[in-house]
């Protein structure tokens, strides 16, 4: 088996006018949470969509749990949760999650096992529409782990969640990975980074790490990982402009 969970190569993506993926090559081991950190707009929920196998790729490769990224075999294999919420409001949590468990053609007794991993207990006969944001948040994720797929992307998972909802939900993806699943999930807040096994630094399009956190602080000298992001991307420019005065 191949024990990479996702392998990219000089991937480039164009959107729009703009190249936002700019050559991005990185490969994730299986049964860790990889965290994919990164400021706003600097092209995570592309990269997650390009790994998913739902954005139309420049160059380069994707290739997810040995397989081509897009293929129909990983249809089954991964649970994506995008930042807007993918279930219907008009249906009650349970409800939901039997439609989707039969979409998906998971057994039944998936639902009540994602509910409970979910901690949405009490509001299992509740109108996904009544919820509260995060509630309707982790509706979305029960769903994605209908199946229990290998894979799990999740785009900014624990955002606008308050600090007690937010640590729980960390402790659930750890226990997923310690189950055996990978797991990718994004965010712009860099204090997340102590809550994963290995960080991917995203910046304009261009991964400029990719590393535990132990790993990034003992190279920048940092104290934490935001100040290490910085270190990396003062690093990069004066290599930059290194470059640039010795091509002059
Ligand atoms: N449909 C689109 N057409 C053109 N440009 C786009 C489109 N979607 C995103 N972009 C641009 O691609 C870049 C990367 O966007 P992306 O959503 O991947 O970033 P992000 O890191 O996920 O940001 P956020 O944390 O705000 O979600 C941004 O500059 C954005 O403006």
């Amino acid at each position: 088996m191949n024990d990479r969970a996702v392998d990219v190569a000089d991937l480039r993506v164009r959107r729009g006018r703009n190249e936002v993926l700019r050559g991005i090559t990185l490969s994730t081991p299986r049964g860790q949470v990889v965290g994919l950190l990164g400021p706003s707009g600097s092209g995570k929920t592309t990269l997650m969509r390009s790994i998913v196998g739902v954005q139309k790729i420049t160059s380069g490769t994707v290739a997810v749990l040995g397989e081509r990224a897009g293929s129909p075999k990983l249809r089954r294999r991964i649970g994506y949760v995008t930042q807007a919420s993918s279930v219907y409001d008009d249906l009650t949590v349970r409800e939901n999650l039997r439609y989707f468990a039969r979409v998906l053609s998971a057994p039944a007794s998936d639902v009540d096992r994602v509910i409970d991993e979910t901690g949405l207990g009490k509001q299992a006969t509740q109108l996904t529409g009544s919820l509260s944001g995060g509630q309707r948040g982790r509706v979305s994720l029960a769903a994605a782990l209908l199946g229990a797929p290998e894979l799990l992307v999740l785009d900014e998972p624990t955002v606008g969640l308050d600090p007690v909802l937010r640590t729980e939900l960390w402790e659930l993806f750890h226990r997923l990975a310690d189950a055996g699943t990978s797991l990718l999930v994004s965010s712009h807040v860099m204090d997340e980074a102590v809550r994963c096994d290995r960080l991917l630094l995203l910046r304009d399009g261009e991964l400029i790490a990719d590393d535990t956190l132990h790993g990034l602080l003992a190279k920048t000298g940092a104290d934490d990982a935001e100040s290490a992001f910085l270190a990396v991307i003062r690093d990069r420019d004066r290599g930059t402009a290194r470059d640039e005065a010795g091509a002059a």
